[in-house]
């Protein structure tokens, strides 16, 4: 374990702080893809730097975060003693040692909220070892960098609203935040948490439709990209059904419905359902390693 150490401020004293929660501090341990994300997602909203802190396994990696956020790098153990509320961002394959090396530091005030798929609050609680520490679960997505995730907020058994509010104000400004009980996570994980890449797939064979159709990628890129947008401010905001606003755009003989029936014929929609349901299935093993 290299985690760095830069210098911490004294350990703040969250509740004597005017404004509450938001002037907790804030560890993001394995601040990696979702972590960076996370602590910018902290700083835009205004939580300020000095109440944000990393740990990353590579020095290079936390100095870099450091350079870019002004926040403080800490050891794992350090994190734990200073900040209030600990957010686990580990790779599941990474959790049990993180855990590990967390269990003597973790004193029993702390929230602590893991963010990877399929790892159960029990699974840290039980790691931890601490009594009565409360776990909040939460699966968000990688449209934190641009305030539009979807992030789902799960108690786990020593987990009151109190934490579940301090959870929602983490993750609040960065996007749209649910309450789920945490037997739907792995559901969400697949929905939800992987969602981003499905749309991205289906954009990316869209562009490639295009090249076959003759555009230039540059165009098919921009047609394609613009109707995604839009379409999903229509799915946002016009409160439709999607099967509504789909009906819209299909004219009687026209152009959609031959293409509809070649996605049917193609079985996309069996497809889909397939694939979120393996996505479903990998989320509840990857707690077993
Ligand atoms: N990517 C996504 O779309 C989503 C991911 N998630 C979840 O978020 C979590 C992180 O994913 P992602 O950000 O993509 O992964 P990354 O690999 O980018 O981030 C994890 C980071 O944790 C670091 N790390 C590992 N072990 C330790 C340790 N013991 N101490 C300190 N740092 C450590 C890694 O270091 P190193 O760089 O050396 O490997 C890495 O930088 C996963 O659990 C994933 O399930 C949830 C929703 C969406
Ligand atoms: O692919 C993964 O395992 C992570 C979790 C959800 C999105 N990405």
């Amino acid at each position: 374990m290299t985690s760095q150490s830069t210098g911490i401020a004294p350990a703040h004293d969250g509740t004597a702080e005017p404004g509450g929660v938001q002037h907790q501090r804030v560890a993001v341990l394995g601040a990696g893809k979702m972590g960076e994300a996370l602590v910018s997602g902290m700083l835009r909203a205004g939580k300020p730097a000095a109440d944000v802190l990393i740990t990353a396994r590579r020095a290079e990696r936390a100095r870099e975060l450091t350079e870019r956020y002004g926040v403080a790098a800490a050891s794992n153990a350090q994190a734990a003693k200073e900040a209030d509320t600990l957010i686990l961002t580990v790779k599941p394959q990474d959790m049990a040692a993180l855990l590990e090396e967390l269990a003597p530091h973790v004193p029993s005030d702390r929230l602590v909220i893991s963010g990877a798929a399929g790892i159960t609050t029990a699974f840290v609680a039980q790691r931890l070892g601490v009594p009565g520490l409360p776990v909040v679960r939460v699966m968000t997505n990688t449209p934190v960098l641009v305030d539009e995730a979807m992030s789902a907020i799960s108690a786990g058994a020593h987990a009151t609203d109190e934490h579940l509010r301090r959870a929602e104000e983490i993750f609040r400004p960065v996007g749209k935040t649910v309450r789920v009980p945490e037997s739907q996570q792995d559901a969400v994980t697949a929905l939800s948490g992987s969602g981003p890449a499905y749309f991205y797939f289906l954009v990316e064979a869209m562009i490639d439709a295009g090249i076959l159709l003759g555009l230039p990628r540059a165009t098919a890129h921009e047609l394609i990209v613009q109707s995604a947008i839009g379409a999903a401010v229509m799915l946002r905001d016009s409160g439709e059904h999607p099967v509504k606003l789909r009906e819209a755009v299909t004219s009687p003989a026209g152009t959609t419905i031959s293409a509809i029936r070649e996605l049917e014929r193609h079985g996309v929609r069996a497809a889909l359902l397939a694939a979120l349901e393996a996505a479903r299935d990998r989320s509840r093993e990857l707690a077993s390693g």
